[in-house]
């Protein structure tokens, strides 16, 4: 049995495996510009974040109806399940279907379809996070927030991704505002390719409560200091790091040196169909890599708990947080 963990950065639309996608595209009568699975899997050498994005938005294209939308969400649900993910707050990027004519609803109810069984179908509690394209304007966001208004008791927070450097979290601060008054959580990606003061004005600007990514913040001391003094949660995603150059390679991960600092880390997926691997694939990579104890993975579950989205089911995240600590490594 695997350890029992939170997935808390994960964005639904990068668990579509190059099968789902061509099963998709044929049924929906949409032309991929690659032969076959193969030819796919060889696009997936990335340079940096941008390249990753470039085919991310492209194969979207076979995403159309709720179904696509449901088989995504449950596709995803049975991998994370068997490794081990009890509850998993899943991010979806709406401007990325709207701009291309699939309306909000057709994602949202779609993979409602999917995430409202999940507990019973999975094993897996779920809450869903509606992140913001932070290289397109902040009149889209806000369109984006209103359009979301039917939808609300569906979706818990707000989360801001795509192309980080030269979109500044400041750029979001009237639809961050607007998203609080409207009762949603905040969380923002921030330092992942972006330097440091995005992860500052993520908290100061635009109120998140964890920061997706923050790798950058060991670039600044004074900056650990506060995130360790304020205990924020941050969601890493090491093998999304490795394929998208932001570390060298996974030995070189800062993880252990943050840990030792004292800062809330969680080990999380991304977009585990492009990354090489799903949630327990990035707790084995940094176990076996980067030879990390079984105190130090039991902390990295139970922050997943503590930093999750769960106050409307405390009970819950007790009952998630006592098998942690019962867990017995193999
Ligand atoms: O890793 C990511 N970073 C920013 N935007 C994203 N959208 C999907 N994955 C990512
Ligand atoms: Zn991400």
């Amino acid at each position: 049995m695997p350890l029992p963990k939170a997935e808390l950065h994960l964005h639904v639309e990068g668990t579509l495996e190059p099968e789902l996608a061509f099963e998709l595209a044929a049924r929906n009568g949409v032309k991929l510009p690659y032969a076959d699975t193969d030819e796919l899997r060889e696009a997936y050498r990335f340079q940096d974040l941008q390249s990753f994005l470039d085919l991310y938005y492209e194969l979207m294209a076979v995403l159309r109806t709720e179904r696509d939308f449901e088989d995504l969400a449950n596709a995803y649900l049975a991998r994370a399940a068997a490794q081990g993910v009890r509850h998993a707050e899943i991010f979806f990027d709406p401007q990325a279907h709207t701009s291309r004519g699939v309306e909000m609803g057709t994602v949202v109810e779609g993979l409602w379809r999917s995430l409202g069984r999940s507990v019973e179908n999975h094993g897996v509690s779920t809450r869903l996070i509606m992140c913001f394209l932070r290289d397109r304007s902040a009149e889209s966001a806000m369109r984006t927030l209103e359009d979301a208004r039917p939808h609300l008791g569906r979706i818990v927070g707000v989360g801001l991704d795509s192309a980080e450097v030269g979109h500044p979290p400041v750029k979001f601060r009237e639809v961050y505002e607007a998203a609080a008054a409207l009762g949603l959580r905040r969380v923002a990606h921030a330092g992942e390719e972006g330097p440091p003061e995005y992860i500052g004005q993520a908290l100061d600007v635009l109120g998140v409560e964890r920061v997706d990514h923050g790798l950058r913040c060991v670039e600044d001391p004074a900056l650990v200091e506060r995130l360790v003094r304020e205990r924020v949660p941050l969601t890493l995603c090491p093998l999304s790091n490795v394929r998208l150059r932001t570390v060298d390679t996974l030995a070189a991960h800062p993880l252990p040196a943050m840990l030792d600092a004292g800062l809330m880390c969680t080990v999380n997926s991304d977009d585990p169909a492009y990354f090489g691997g799903y949630a327990g694939d990035n707790f084995d990579a940094v176990r076996t890599t980067l030879g990390l104890s079984e105190e130090r993975l039991r902390e990295l579950a139970r922050n997943s708990f503590l930093a999750s989205f769960l106050e409307d089911d405390e009970e819950l995240r007790q009952r998630y947080l006592a098998e942690v600590e019962a867990y017995e490594f193999p």
